[in-house]
């Protein structure tokens, strides 16, 4: 069985050569896509077809948003379809453990979770090479991915938040228990040996991760040939957080799972003009969750939190989850943080008093308020203190690290110290070349940056926020 098609693009080899084969591979996806139903112009038949695009939709580059994605190829109406995946065509626990000895073996290990055994079904199609149902598919996935997994020391240490270096550690050990936990499943079913690798598991668990989506009948999800190509946009309000949008019209999902179609379908969720981008909505997510399970981060992220210590003695004012307790990213405290701080800064005896008034939102007075904001800001800022470089001095490493996109050998003069410890984590040294393996690692580090920047943007924006309502409470 000849697996190499596969293997030799791991590395993430990039070249001229390696585009022209990217297109070539996209293109007999696309073919293979429409000889199996998928389509873009659901109302007219297009058997035959050399694409599954073109009519509704095209595949094109969103640098800054994405990469590789769909753009609208006409005019779409809100709440049309625009693209429909039937349900051969989707990558399925179901349909894998069709083939009878791996869903024999695989009955054996009832202790694994859904999502390790869709991972173990991954990598089984990736093991028959050409002769995997989902050959085309397989070979245009990506083969790097950036979500927290992937990340080495150096990178979670670029993060610099205790919760997101927690968060990021705990999700690399996480994927290492769950390799250790599939080696004998994947032993028994005569998997190839370079399929048992560490390295190999990574990218088949962060392929699940960042591409599956939602059915109801297996809660690892499907893998969606072609629907997986629309890149991310974080929800509208009005979209996703009331049963109905302002103008009455229903509220919008953009892909599902329609049972009497057998077919995945994906619907606009807005007018799209040609040329734009077709985002969809994979779920609601702070930065960190993206970074997390997707490998990115937003620049604007009406989900994003920003978390704070609070002590115990707060933490027991609060009637809320301590996931309720954070700072948005326009800096204010979120309604339960502004409670709890308020039921907190209010004198014992006072407390049982105030709690109604309190838990509706309420102002309970001037010197509360003032009390509030004084101890929020001075907290932000005590946050801000304790990590190893300020915001501007971020914003100056995220301009650096850009310009490494141009550099093709190490240059050490003039760098920003954490640029050259970067360099030096890599054993690198002035004049070295930038390999693709130090290339892709930057990446993760200029999100970890990228990510740590935009955390203390909120926070900042938390001061001022509460400066600003000192000096208006001080005014009246
Ligand atoms: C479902 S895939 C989308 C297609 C993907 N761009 C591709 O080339 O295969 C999800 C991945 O696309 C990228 N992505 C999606 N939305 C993004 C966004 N708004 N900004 C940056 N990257 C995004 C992330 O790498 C994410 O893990």
């Amino acid at each position: 069985m000849n697996i190499s098609f596969f293997f030799g693009e791991i590395d993430g080899r990039r070249s001229e050569t390696r585009m022209e084969e990217d297109d070539e591979k996209l293109e007999t996806f696309l073919q293979w896509a429409a000889n199996l139903g998928v389509t873009d112009s659901p109302s007219v038949s297009r058997k035959q077809a050399a694409s599954c695009l073109g009519e509704s939709l095209v595949v094109s580059c969103f640098p800054d948003a994405g990469g590789r994605g769909l753009a609208a190829a006409r005019e779409l109406k809100r709440g049309e379809v625009f693209l429909r995946v039937p349900k051969a065509a989707m990558l399925t626990r179901e349909n894998v453990l069709e083939d009878p000895s791996l869903a024999l073996a695989v009955k054996k290990y009832c202790q694994l979770s859904s999502a390790q055994i869709l991972v173990v079904c991954l990598l089984a199609e990736v093991g028959k090479g050409r002769n995997s149902r989902w050959a085309p598919y397989l070979m245009q996935l990506p083969r790097i991915y950036n979500t927290l997994p992937n990340f080495a020391q150096f990178e979670t240490q670029a993060l610099q938040v205790d919760i997101a270096i927690w968060t990021s550690e705990k999700a690399v050990s996480k994927v290492q228990s769950e390799w250790k936990e599939v080696l004998l499943l994947m032993q028994e079913v005569g998997l190839n040996p370079r399929l048992f690798t560490f390295k190999s598991w990574l990218w088949a668990s962060a392929t699940v991760s960042t591409l599956t989506m939602h059915i109801p009948w297996d809660d690892a999800g499907c893998l969606c040939p072609v629907g997986d190509l629309a890149n991310y946009a974080a929800p509208e309000d009005e979209l996703h957080s009331t049963e109905e949008n302002v103008d009455n019209s229903p509220k919008l999902t953009d892909g599902i799972y329609e049972k009497e179609l057998a077919a995945y379908c994906f619907y606009a969720r807005k007018n799209y003009r040609k040329g734009e981008q077709i985002l969809l909505c994979y779920g609601t997510y702070t930065n960190l969750e993206l970074l997390e399970h997707y490998g990115f981060v937003l620049d604007t992220n009406p989900s994003d939190k920003a978390f704070i210590p609070l002590g115990a003695d707060i933490q027991l004012c609060s009637p809320w989850a301590s996931e309720t307790l954070y700072i948005q990213q326009d800096g204010k405290p979120s309604f339960a943080l502004l409670s709890t701080l308020r039921i907190w800064a209010t004198p014992r005896k006072l407390r049982k008093t105030h709690q109604h008034q309190t838990y509706s939102g309420e102002l309970l007075s001037v010197e509360n308020e003032m009390a509030v904001m004084n101890w929020l800001a001075k907290k932000c800022l005590d946050v801000l203190n304790i990590l190893p470089t300020t915001l501007e001095e971020d914003r100056l490493l995220l301009q650096a690290i850009g310009k490494l996109r141009l550099e093709k050998t190490v240059v050490f003069k003039g760098g920003e110290p954490e640029l050259i410890r970067f360099f030096q984590a890599h054993g690198l040294q002035e004049g070295d070349q930038l390999t693709n393996k130090v290339l892709a690692s930057k990446e993760r580090w200029e999100l970890a940056v990228r990510w740590r920047y935009m955390y203390k943007r909120t926070i900042s924006n938390c001061v001022s926020h509460c400066n600003q309502k000192v000096l208006d409470l001080s005014s009246k």
